[in-house]
């Protein structure tokens, strides 16, 4: 029987565009030696941020200490996807200090803590601790609240209904999962508005967890990490709306990766063409957007970000030889999206560039 010890592993959970992969950037730059294991998981077929951070040339953001489950969501396909891969790392020969999981933003955490017990991985992993990270702009924005004549609408159509709003739900039960706050994106904030939704966060959490502002997830890693909390054992104080053994299912939401033209950037820099995409991704049902985008003549391919109605662009590195230069778009929006005419404008901008459609 072996005795080796249980491998602390931190959950990241929150919201689309929250900022869990910068968290999870700035923690992997400053991990003090600790050999970290990220495990990724994204909404959608095209993962991202697997690229993303193996972009980003940080030591430890190597290809082999970066697991990326991109097909469904990490909560409903635990079995399947999970467990091997939790088990894969427990047993490498030179297994890691210390596990990060980044679940995708339609995630619920307490299914995948659940799988913390299962027999293939009790007593090899622990889950050291949950950690929520927050879009601050957008629970200012109320983007989460119930719209309560609404609810009461829905209400009286049908008794079984529980929530109005999806995004609420889904934000509820992650912020009800952690054992840590992060608001995030406070420089977006003025101090009021900040304070404000530190409170409404607090509110939002159960007892006693600590709820800190922070900008671009500029946590020390030794706040972050070693909470020693076997969140595993500790599951029943964690109300979800989706308890039972079953998956939550993500009607509600959709993906589509969008093949996009060339950019013509003309002699505009790169937040240009980010600039061209807002007016398109400012349908309300748009929840995040990225994706890289081939600029003819640049050895690099340029990265777009969007989160709600906020687009940034930058170049994150070269086309590697023989990746064909594809631009291509993942869009993540409310069931109901009018994907076809999201495509179109959404080609437009970036045809135009910096010109413009
Ligand atoms: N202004 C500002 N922008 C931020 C901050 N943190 C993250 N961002 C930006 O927000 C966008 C989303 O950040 P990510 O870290 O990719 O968010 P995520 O939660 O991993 O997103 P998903 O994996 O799609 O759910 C990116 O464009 C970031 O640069 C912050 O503190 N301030």
């Amino acid at each position: 029987m072996s005795l080796a010890r249980a491998i602390p592993t931190t959950i990241i959970t929150g919201f689309l565009g929250a900022g869990k992969t910068t968290l999870i950037r700035h923690l992997m730059a400053n991990a003090g030696g600790r050999r970290i294991a990220l495990v990724i998981n994204e909404f959608g077929d095209v993962g991202m941020d697997r690229e993303i951070l193996s972009a980003c040339g940080i030591q430890g953001c190597g290809d082999d200490d970066i697991v990326e489950l991109a097909n469904g969501c990490l909560c409903c396909t635990v079995a399947d996807e999970f467990l091997p891969t939790m088990e894969a790392l427990i047993h490498r020969a030179d297994p890691p200090d210390h596990i990060v999981i980044e679940t995708s933003g339609l995630a619920l955490p307490k299914p995948l803590v659940r799988a913390f017990t299962w027999p293939e991985v009790r007593s090899r992993v622990t889950v050291d601790g949950v950690v929520a990270v927050i879009d601050g702009p957008a629970v200012a924005a109320g983007l989460f609240a119930e719209d309560p004549a609404a609810v009461q609408a829905l209400r009286a159509a049908d008794a079984a209904v529980d929530h109005e709003n999806p995004l609420e739900e889904v934000y509820t039960d992650q912020l009800l999962c952690a054992d840590m706050v992060l608001v995030n994106k406070a420089d977006l904030l003025d101090e009021a508005t900040l304070a404000a939704t530190l409170e409404t966060a607090r509110a939002g959490a159960r007892d006693g967890v600590p709820v800190l502002a922070c900008r671009n997830g500029t946590v020390d890693p030794d706040v972050l990490l070693g909470l020693n909390l076997a969140v595993e054992s500790d599951l029943e104080a964690r109300p979800t709306h989706h308890d039972g053994p079953e998956g939550h299912d993500h009607d509600d939401f959709e993906s589509y990766a969008l093949p996009m033209p060339p950019v013509d950037l003309g002699h505009e820099g790169p937040q240009a063409v980010a600039d061209a995409l807002v007016p398109a991704v400012r349908d309300g049902r748009v929840l995040r957007i990225k994706g890289a985008l081939d600029v003819p003549g640049k050895s690099m391919r340029l990265l777009v970000q969007g989160v709600g109605p906020r687009v940034q662009a930058h170049y994150d590195r070269p086309w590697r030889t023989g990746e064909p230069r594809a631009g291509t778009l993942v869009v993540i929006g409310l069931k109901g999206l009018d994907a076809e005419g999201l495509s179109r404008s959404l080609a437009a901008a970036v045809a135009g560039g910096g010109a413009g459609p």
